[in-house]
């Protein structure tokens, strides 16, 4: 049995490629069968958030597109117009369970900044308290090419770990992650995956189908950003969703880790942007890493960038990025004291120095995050 028969809160995603059929129209069949199989699953104790690409593919056909445009602007024409197609057929599907849904699109703003972190979680809980199906999108239509999540795998994985979700389903045109793409020969299906490690010798492409967007990349590393955060994700076909919320093993089923952090610490790492780095010594990164102490002054080699007190930077040592963390100084100041003992800060007029990143401030990152954050 997968984690799904043991989950009361789940995120299920689904990818352009399943939601629309060969001649580029949305699939109403299928969007049908989910709204089904999910208001089924849910019954009356359980809850389920949709995040529904197909906006774009959606919208291609009623704007005269033959196929998925290149440009920003089409682009952002197809999604306003295919959202609402989108929503009037899930709103539809739905109510023919007695379900009713709620379109939330989000910008990455909603993400990385931690007041609307905390609003848009506030808002989902509410919605999922009220027994409503929150159906979510990226907001295509008016996000700009520099501040768009792009792929809405990671949104997936981000809303799951936002109102933490027992697991994540990942919804797709192929039975799973192959060790190569699929039209390989030789490649097989990859049943189950424990860490990074069982990573190292498959073979993905983020050249996905004529509709989707991130290919298998995006899909593995939302998936290794779930698990990071002790959620559990089946990655499988669309055709074969019954038998996921049944709780089969069918597809790939990334095995969560053990820890659950802490929703603040869980922002930090994945979804606040970085403004900068601190370069630490040997000893402050040993402190970090396994002492789980605050980033002190002392420890502090190097500073890079320009960020204020309170932005969210990398924390590096010699040998790679180890951490991140909300900043005590801003860039300027810590450059000027970096290094000093607590007695040097007195000297300096610090009567009581912060540490340059406070413990409950500090997310310490693991082999996931490299495989999460590689490009
Ligand atoms: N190692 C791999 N295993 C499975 N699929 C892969 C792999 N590498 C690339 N792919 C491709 O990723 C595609 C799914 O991604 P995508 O088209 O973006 O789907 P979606 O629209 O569901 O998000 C598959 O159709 C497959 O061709
Ligand atoms: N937000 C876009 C989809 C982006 C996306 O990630 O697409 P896909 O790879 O099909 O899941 C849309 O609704 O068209």
């Amino acid at each position: 049995m997968s984690g799904i028969s043991s989950a009361s809160r789940i995120v299920v995603k689904i990818g352009s490629s399943s939601l629309t059929r060969l001649d580029g129209g949305l699939d109403l069949n299928r969007i049908d069968s989910v709204a089904r199989l999910v208001s089924r699953w849910r019954g009356s104790e359980r809850e389920v958030v949709i995040v529904s690409s197909g906006a774009v593919a959606a919208g291609l056909d009623p704007l005269g597109f033959s196929s998925k445009p290149k440009d920003l602007p089409s682009v952002q024409a197809a999604a306003a117009m295919g959202q609402g197609l989108l929503m009037a057929r899930w709103t539809a599907a739905f109510q023919a369970h007695h379900l009713d849904v709620a379109q939330v699109l989000l910008t990455t703003e909603d993400v990385m900044r931690r007041d609307h972190y905390t609003n848009a979680r506030a808002a989902l809980v509410r919605l999922l308290g009220l027994g409503i199906v929150p159906i979510l999108n990226e907001n295509d239509a008016v996000t700009t090419r520099e501040l768009r999540f792009g792929d809405n795998d990671r949104v997936a994985a981000l809303i799951a770990q936002m109102i933490r979700a027992d697991a994540l389903v990942l919804l797709t045109d192929v039975d799973g992650l192959y060790t190569a793409p699929p039209d390989h020969p030789g490649a097989r299906l990859v049943t189950r995956v424990s860490g990074a490690d069982d990573l190292m010798s498959v073979l993905v492409t983020g050249a996905g189908s004529r509709v989707g967007t991130g290919g298998m990349a995006t899909k593995v590393q939302a998936a290794m950003l779930a698990t990071a955060s002790g959620i559990g994700v089946q990655l499988a076909c669309a055709d074969n969703l019954e038998h996921v919320l049944s709780g089969e093993c069918v597809g790939t089923w990334f095995e969560p880790s053990q820890e659950r952090p802490a929703s603040r610490r869980l922002w930090i790492a994945h979804a606040a942007p970085s403004r900068g780095e601190i370069v630490v010594d040997e000893g402050a990164a040993r402190a970090i890493k396994e002492r789980k102490k605050s980033l002190l002054v002392a420890g502090v080699s190097s500073v890079l960038g320009h960020f204020d007190a309170g932005d969210v930077v990398d924390v590096a040592c010699p040998t790679g990025l180890i951490a991140r963390g909300v900043s005590g100084y801003d860039s300027d100041t810590l450059a000027q004291i970096a290094g000093l003992g607590t007695p040097e800060l007195h000297s300096a007029g610090y009567e009581h120095p912060r540490p340059a990143i406070h413990r409950d401030d500090l997310a310490v990152l693991g082999d996931a995050f490299s495989a999460v954050n590689a490009d």
